[in-house]
């Protein structure tokens, strides 16, 4: 493509791709000097240009310009970006129906229930934490949100490979650094906003504004806003947004509304309220909290053009999503679930769903460490919360960094007064030994990684089986 398509009064350059890291540019390409938390991006010209750079885009005075680029100032270097970037891939976004879904807990589950709905009639792709799925494609990815530049290419590729929708994670990190500023979304999607993150916002009231973007800038004036009524920042919500907003909820009057919830470890029912009839909704998906993230995706999918009662007959056959409350039967007498949860949210609903399922007079099992150079306030919660709702804890790793795990573990500790708990560095001899000692009736949660295939340690990404397939080696062996 030419430059001049992408800058006005611009050259008529060849570019060949966008680039905004000086390791990873490529001879004919544009490299974007973005402002970063450790670096910054001015500082990197003259290595962009070594590796082939054509032209830069910058918006801070340049006292010395290495010559053999253009160079093209610009306000907002992270904005121009974006806008080329989707002018650069002909404007994927606009040619599939976006759902972007944000919030604390809940975004993998609500993508992949809108993909697993509505895949067989209009392909959909998925952007997420646990992948980057479209058509036979699956990739992993580094981050939840991708950057705007990798981000656009892969919906130019989903449109390729002929999907007609995208759900993606929209993570607040991904708003605040302006990686989707370039989609406009056709349904975006409020969760819940609890404790986390705070490494990265400093405080609630930034984490809410980050997550608040998608609603007040990126979703069409003519999309829909799905916004959980039980949230206290429903109201807050609703007067930003640019669409107008549906809501849903358990516990208030709302536009989708489930009432008459039964649960088990094998499925949920319940009443599905919605334009004064009401419909029986099954789903082989457990817990209260999937009771939510199926309202959210049927509200998405009904409000976008879709047959609710087809919706929901599908609600019934939903594959469980990977590593997210995830069931594991190997024929076990006990329950195994393997869970992403890693706030105190999260933990606190995990373990009061694990104590609802374990038999009165049996033992709730909890596997759990707390991640490495993040919100360290939430370790001696996690403690907290095992101390009341358990009746053994193992802590392990998880995510350690170049952190010492000890450490954590006994500021873990610190949270757990009476309840039995050992320290196990080795995450797997945790599981094992968690299910070695599992005996009919019981239930064991593996929290906070699910099925990532990695742990991150001193020397940075280490390969790891995933919680869910350690699980199932582990209850294998013991039957065997
Ligand atoms: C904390 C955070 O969000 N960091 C992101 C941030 O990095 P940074 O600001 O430190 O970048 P930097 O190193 O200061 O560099 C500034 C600029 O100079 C460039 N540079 C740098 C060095 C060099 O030699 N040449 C060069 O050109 C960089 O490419 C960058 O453009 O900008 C980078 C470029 O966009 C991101 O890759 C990086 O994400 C890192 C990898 C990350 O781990 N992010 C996590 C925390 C994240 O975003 N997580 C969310 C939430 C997940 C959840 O909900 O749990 C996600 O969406 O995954």
């Amino acid at each position: 493509m030419r430059l001049s398509k992408l800058f006005k009064n611009a050259p008529t350059v060849n570019i060949t791709g966008l680039s905004f890291d000086s390791r990873t540019v490529r001879p004919g390409n544009i490299y974007f000097c973005l402002p970063g938390l450790t670096n910054d991006g001015h500082d990197f010209i003259d290595s962009a240009i070594k590796n082939g750079a054509v032209c830069i885009v910058h918006s801070k005075e340049l006292l010395n310009m290495a010559p053999g680029a253009i160079y093209i100032r610009v306000e907002d270097v992270n904005d121009a970006m974006n806008k080329v970037a989707r002018i650069f891939y002909a404007r994927p976004s606009d040619k599939m129906k976006m759902y972007g879904v944000t919030g604390t807990n809940g975004k993998s589950t609500i993508t992949n229930i809108i993909r697993d709905i509505i895949n067989d009639k209009t392909p959909c792709g998925y952007i997420g934490t646990i992948a980057i799925k479209y058509g036979d494609i699956e990739l992993q990815p580094n981050l939840t949100t991708p950057d705007a530049l990798f981000l656009q290419s892969k919906l130019a590729d989903m449109v390729r490979c002929g999907m007609k929708a995208c759900a993606l994670e929209v993570s607040s990190h991904g708003l605040a650094q302006h990686r989707v500023d370039g989609i406009s979304f056709d349904c975006a999607i409020f969760t819940n906003l609890t404790y986390d993150h705070l490494d990265f916002h400093g405080t609630m009231e930034n984490y809410f504004e980050a997550k608040s973007l998608l609603f007040k800038n990126l979703v069409k004036e003519d999309g829909v806003s799905v916004i959980n009524k039980d949230d206290e920042k429903y109201g807050a919500l609703k007067d930003c947004s640019k669409a107008r907003v549906i809501s849903y909820a358990i516990n208030s009057e709302a536009d989708y509304r489930a009432i008459n919830i039964k649960m088990s470890s094998q499925g949920t029912q319940f009443d599905l309220v919605y334009s004064g009839h009401m419909y029986p909704v099954k789903t082989n998906l457990v817990g209260n909290f999937n009771v939510y993230n199926l309202l959210a995706a049927i509200a998405a999918l009904n409000e976008t053009g879709y047959d609710l009662e087809r919706i929901i007959e599908k609600c019934a056959h939903i594959a469980q999503v990977e590593g997210r409350m995830e069931r594991i039967d190997c024929g076990q007498p006990y329950n195994v679930i393997v869970d992403f949860a890693h706030t105190p949210d999260g933990m606190e609903k995990m373990m009061q769903f694990g104590r609802s399922v374990t038999m009165p007079g049996h033992r709730l099992i909890a596997v759990f460490g707390s991640a490495g150079k993040r919100d360290v306030h939430k370790r001696k919660v996690f403690g907290e919360l095992a101390d009341k709702y358990c009746d053994y804890i193992i802590v392990t790793e998880d995510d350690p960094r170049d952190e010492d795990p000890k450490e954590i573990a006994e500021q873990i500790k610190s949270g757990i007064q009476d309840t039995p708990h050992v320290f196990v560095q080795d995450r797997y001899e945790a599981i094992h030994q968690a299910i070695s000692s599992a005996q009919e009736g019981d239930t064991v949660l593996l929290l906070g990684k699910g099925d990532e295939s990695f742990i991150y340690r001193e020397n940075g990404r280490a390969p790891w089986v995933g919680d869910n397939v350690a699980a199932k080696e582990c209850i294998k062996a013991s039957l065997a």
